[in-house]
């Protein structure tokens, strides 16, 4: 079994989750395209999508589910999406493909976030994977120097612009003991727009493609 088809099979686990008639939260990356797949079968169900980026907007209505403005939506029951790394405490780093601030915008909004990761992404301690943090372009330098101040070394992701028109920070060499605070302390520098930790707000359900089936973590 390939990791991709770990994927896949938590993308589809996730389907279930999801009621008649209801708006669901889309995340962004190779799992959540299983899964957009996989709405295929309940599309009409959907009262309509909302998506944390441009490329599952497109994906979304190439479907023909309807995505929907967040402003026009006063609650969401559920979001689904993956991530880079997540530990046994559902704290996550999220952002490899730079979707991190409307993710989490979403995540936050949501009443239950349902997380879908092959068991590569199952860590005891949130670093390994270098840390995204979305930069107002002028902001760049500053914000490294003040990530160094941290520990951390920042580098330009190059070539990337958010679908918010910002660049990425990617933050390597951290072992995050602290997600929580560490979050909190990215957050208040200025010039971040947000950190692809997901600890204030982590996930609710895990579901974890293996070769042995999909585990849920509840
Ligand atoms: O946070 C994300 C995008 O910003 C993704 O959820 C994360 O990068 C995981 O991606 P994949 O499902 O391709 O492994």
């Amino acid at each position: 079994m390939t990791q991709d088809d770990k994927k896949k099979a938590a993308a589809q686990a996730a389907v279930k989750y999801i009621e008649q008639g209801s708006i669901i939260g889309v995340g962004t990356g190779s799992t959540v395209v299983h899964f957009i797949d996989a709405l295929a079968d309940i599309r009409h169900d959907l009262a309509g999508a909302v998506s944390s980026s441009e490329d599952s907007t497109a994906r979304l209505k190439a479907l023909g589910i309807e995505v929907l403005d967040l402003n026009s939506v006063g609650s969401l029951d559920i979001y689904i999406d993956g991530a880079d790394e997540i530990t046994e405490h559902k704290h996550m780093i999220k952002g490899g493909g730079a979707a991190l601030t409307r993710e989490k915008i979403i995540a936050a909004v949501a009443k239950k976030f349902i997380c879908i990761i092959d068991d590569s992404k199952q860590v005891p301690v949130l670093g390994k994977f270098p840390l995204p943090v979305e930069v107002i372009p002028m902001a760049r330098s500053y914000v490294a120097r003040e990530i160094l101040k941290l520990g951390g070394d920042p580098e330009y992701r190059q070539g990337v612009v958010t679908d918010n028109g910002n660049v990425i920070l990617d933050v390597h060499n951290l072992k995050i003991l602290n997600p929580v605070e560490l979050e909190r302390q990215l957050n208040a520098i200025v010039g971040v727009v947000t950190n692809g930790l997901f600890a204030h707000r982590g996930a609710d359900v895990v579901l974890v493609g293996t070769e042995q089936g999909v585990n849920t973590i509840e």
